[in-house]
């Protein structure tokens, strides 16, 4: 049977003398279900006994098979021959992970903060995987040779390189591929797989074998090894795959590893075992020391994040057996520990940063590390919930009918699904998500972007699957870009502007007399106004323009942020700056740059992927195949490059400079995230609101803080609020201008201020009183029941269909409501656009409704923070009518404000 809780206590290592000779136990005691059980004893044997050295009370333990007996009337736990202990098994580490830390614990660390670096080794290594994976689909090796190179060319170009030298050396290295290919001649009965994704809940592991042959782990590796036994650390990463496969009840004995590089090599000039394909017996004894280390790792983050102390717990390189003198890291690992006052066996070198910034450092290490946990808490949903729970939980799309695969251009699979009708989920077109069989863990399963979720569901992946089932699978990718923003930001940040980010220098501005003349680098000489119909908006692109380190522009709900981003990106570029346009989402870096074109601004890059980006922007759009030179010059010159936050931290954009960084969305970014945008430039412009919706994060820490906020808290000065808005009436803007921005919020034009639903062609008196005015309030009388409100839902609807008997099109109205089971409840009734409060941030419409869904009390996330009210509030043009619940409304004194403000 397995056992599993918190540890309460950890005895001490003892020697007994048994039947089998002297051995080692060492005794713990558990809580299990999840700590609300009576403690139970387990007792851990032989080799297991170093997983308890590793052991601390909190943290959790999973003995399999073990042995219960009696004694003294309570049962205890030991180990069996056939157990596995388990620490920390929430804690999913990725294979690649486990092989750094066998080889350095250091090292593991240090690959999260410095990332993946853009270098030829790993360029080529891509594309050599990906032949791989061509030629066991049974491609032509001279087609998947050229294809992936083309398919590279950015990257090839950007790193000084030619793509027949490339082709040339991947041939070399295909050559491995084929040969060996071909020695194991493929039968019909050999079942195949490349690049397979494998989640382990009973050993906390993730990863992606390169290949599956016959159930056994196949790992290509692009260097060479001349031995005749693969090398350590590369029978761990099989070893792993081996592991998690024997969880699915595939009993792997033997692992492959294919050095490629062998075949590559001259014969007369090596010696040794030149075949590329190296075989090892995957016996029990590794795979313990495989679980072994990966407890190991997990109790070194479990301390990170746990241990009493100012600083995470971090690796120092003693923990194992490497050679500093020959590793590749060595002068990250010295610079690293000098500059962060941390042990390393390596040494280190440079002075450590000040005090505020190191604290700063460990501040957000941490909490973007507690940000991986809780993205680990969602994987874990997988296994713990039941299909039919985790739609219920809007977590996942079940019961698909697959439709068709087909292959699409590089490479991709396109899968179609029908979806049963009435199924809703927090998924959406653009997001990435876990398609699979129907049996996410144990099945077969593939990472890909929803292009499209319709009655038909389309998703995009590297392999097909049969799409029976679509879940939510938050990517870490984030987690690991910020960390390594954050890395660069305070190791590798100039001291100017750590000065600013760090409260010990005030931002500046070059004064009117430094302005440029029309000389000195600059095109054109700057025009009297910016922007002449709007004295705040002219303000802010002066601001931006006469920055020397950064400036903050404050826009509430409608004030022309976009507009005022473009006219500043060109007044920017007229002075001969290169600029880095950024924002949180896909949609709002398209929104600036259609604003830039509506200007008649067009020499702009757009770096993303084909389905990010939108399609009247594919024309602007880098491409990332092609002939190197042209595409490194493409983005080495663009005047403009615009991506999104997330693509700042990508390999290639971190090879990109800038003299001025333009962040959009800055409110809802975290620290780390904007880092990886402002990194890439000299200088850099928020704009935001930071009484809007926060950062979006799972953890409750410094990350729910945008740098905007701190930014905008510390140097008032340093930033613009623009305060005409050129959306909602007079009567629908009042409530939100004196809550929210002081009163200062006004209506542009006496047209904006003045704008009334007749102007749709509507009579009032077709609607009566309660729906018109401007603002209304709507009481249906409803009751809540759980995230829903039936009856409420039903009025909404009726309501919305009152609207448009009385003309306004029902593209022109939008509903919103707190929580997506009531999105449901709504939508059911309804065809207008129905979607919650996140959902509609930076959009607007004619008509809003707005289902409270609460009644007797406020309870709920739309309610608890204020902005978000703020943003439902601001999407209405010309009529806003809420519908709720009075008593509960009236029971908060903001709600009790704006009830009666709705109800003048
Ligand atoms: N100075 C201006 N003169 C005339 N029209 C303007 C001006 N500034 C903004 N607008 C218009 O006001 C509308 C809203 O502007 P914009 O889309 O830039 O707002 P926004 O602040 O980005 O909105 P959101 O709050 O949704 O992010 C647009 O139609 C834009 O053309």
């Amino acid at each position: 049977m397995n056992v599993r809780g918190p540890i309460c206590f950890v005895g001490e290592a003892r020697m007994v003398s048994t039947s089998y000779g002297d051995r080692e136990l060492r005794e713990l005691r558990i809580r299990p279900d999840r700590g609300a059980g009576d403690p139970v004893d387990v007792t851990l044997w032989g080799k297991w006994t170093e997983t308890a050295d590793h052991a601390e009370v909190g943290m959790e333990l999973l003995v399999t098979d073990a042995e219960a007996d009696e004694f003294g009337g309570e049962t205890g736990y030991a180990t069996t021959g056939d157990s596995w202990v388990v620490l920390e098994p929430d804690f999913l580490v990725d294979v690649t992970g486990i092989r750094s830390w066998v080889q350095c614990p250091r090292m593991y660390y240090l690959n999260k903060l410095s990332g993946i670096p853009l270098n030829y080794p790993v360029v080529k290594g891509t594309i050599v995987h990906e032949v791989f994976g061509d030629l066991l689909r049974g491609m032509d090796v001279e087609e998947s040779i050229a294809d992936r190179v083309d398919e590279a060319g950015l990257e090839l170009g950007l790193l000084g390189y030619e793509p027949e030298e490339v082709a040339d050396e991947v041939r070399r290295n295909a050559a491995a591929i084929e040969g060996w290919l071909s020695q194991g001649t493929l039968t019909d009965g050999d079942t195949w797989r490349s690049e397979f994704t494998l989640i382990s809940p009973t050993f906390g592991l993730k990863g992606r074998a390169d290949a599956l042959r016959r159930g056994t782990p196949v790992e290509l590796k692009t260097g060479k090894n001349t031995k005749r036994e693969p090398r350590f650390h590369d029978k761990i990463q099989a070893a792993c795959y081996a592991l998690m496969l024997d969880e699915r009840g595939v009993d792997p004995d033997i692992g492959t590893l294919l050095y490629t590089k062998n075949t590559a090599l001259d014969r007369n000039e090596e010696t040794g075992d030149l075949a590329p394909a190296k075989e090892f017996s995957v016996g029990n004894g590794l795979l313990q020391f495989v679980v072994r280390e990966r407890n190991a790792l997990a109790a070194m983050e479990w301390r990170a994040l746990n241990e009493p102390g100012e600083r995470p717990t971090v690796p120092t390189g003693y923990e194992a057996d490497a050679t500093c003198q020959y590793c590749f890291e060595q002068d990250t690992c010295m610079v690293v520990s000098g500059r962060l006052d941390q042990e390393s066996k390596a040494g280190a070198v440079g002075s450590p940063v000040p005090d505020e910034e190191r604290a700063y450092f460990d501040r957000f290490y941490t909490a973007l590390e507690e940000e991986r946990r809780e993205t680990h808490a969602e994987y874990r949903k997988l296994w713990e919930q039941s299909a039919a729970e985790r739609a219920a939980d809007d977590r996942a799309l079940i019961d698909l009918e697959p439709v068709a695969q087909a292959e699409i251009d590089d490479a991709r699979w396109e899968l179609r699904a029908r979806k049963p009708d009435d199924a809703v989920s927090k998924l959406r077109e653009g997001d990435v998500a876990l398609a699979s069989d129907g049996d996410p863990v144990g099945g077969h399963a593939e990472l890909g972007r929803i292009t499209e979720l319709g009655d038909e569901v389309v998703v995009e992946t590297d392999e097909p699957v049969e799409l029976r089932r679509l879940d939510v699978y938050p990517s870490e990718i984030s987690v690991d870009r910020s960390l390594t923003a954050l890395h660069d930001a305070v190791l590798k940040g100039s001291e100017a502007r750590k000065d600013v980010l760090f409260g010990r220098r005030e931002p500046a501005f070059r004064g009117e007399r430094d302005r440029p003349s029309g000389e000195a680098g600059a095109s054109e000489a700057p025009p009297d106004a910016y922007i002449d119909n709007n004295a705040s908006q002219n303000a802010a692109v002066e601001l931006a323009v006469d920055a020397e380190d950064c400036a903050l522009i404050h826009g509430p709900p409608g004030t022309g942020k976009t507009y005022t981003i473009a006219r500043t990106i060109r007044a920017l570029v007229a002075e001969g700056n290169r600029v880095l346009l950024s924002a949180f989402t896909n949609r709002a870096v398209d929104n600036a740059l259609e604003a830039l074109r509506d200007q008649g601004f067009d020499d702009v890059l757009r770096v993303g992927t084909e389905t990010g980006v939108r399609g009247d922007m594919q024309d602007v759009r880098l491409v990332q195949r092609g002939d190197p030179n042209a595409k490194a010059a493409k983005l080495r010159d663009a005047p403009v490059v615009a991506a999104t936050t997330a693509a700042c931290g990508s390999r290639v954009m971190r090879e990109c400079e800038f003299d001025v960084a333009l962040v959009d969305e800055a409110s809802q970014i975290t620290e780390p995230g904007t880092h990886a945008a402002i990194n890439l430039a000299d200088r850099f412009v928020l704009v935001g609101d930071h009484e809007q919706l926060p950062p979006v994060v799972r953890a409750e820490n410094d990350l729910q803080t945008s740098l905007f906020q701190r930014l905008i808290e510390t140097y008032p000065d340093a930033s613009v609020m623009l305060d005409r808005q050129y959306r909602m009436s007079q009567r629908i803007q009042a409530f939100a201008s004196a809550e929210f921005y002081d009163g200062a919020l006004r209506p542009a034009t006496p047209e904006v201020a003045g704008q009334t639903l007749r102007d749709l062609g509507v009579d009032p008196a077709d609607l009566g009183p309660e729906l018109t005015g401007g603002v209304s309030f709507v009481d249906p009388d409803g009751a809540r029941d759980g995230n829903r409100n039936v009856r409420e839902a039903e009025r909404v609807a009726a309501i919305v269909d009152a609207y448009v008997a009385a003309g306004v099109d029902p593209d022109d109205i939008g509903v919103i409501a707190p929580f997506r089971a009531q999105v449901a409840e709504i939508s059911r009734r309804t065809d207008v656009t129905v979607d919650t409060v996140d959902r509609f941030q930076g959009s607007s419409k004619e008509v809003i409704v707005v289902s409270l869904v609460a009644t007797g009390d406020l309870d709920g996330p739309i309610f608890e923070d204020y902005r978000r009210m703020n943003v439902a509030l601001t999407r209405a043009k010309k009529q806003l009518t809420l519908v709720g619940d009075a008593d509960a409304l009236g029971s908060d004194p903001f709600y009790a404000r704006m009830l009666g403000w709705a109800r003048q």
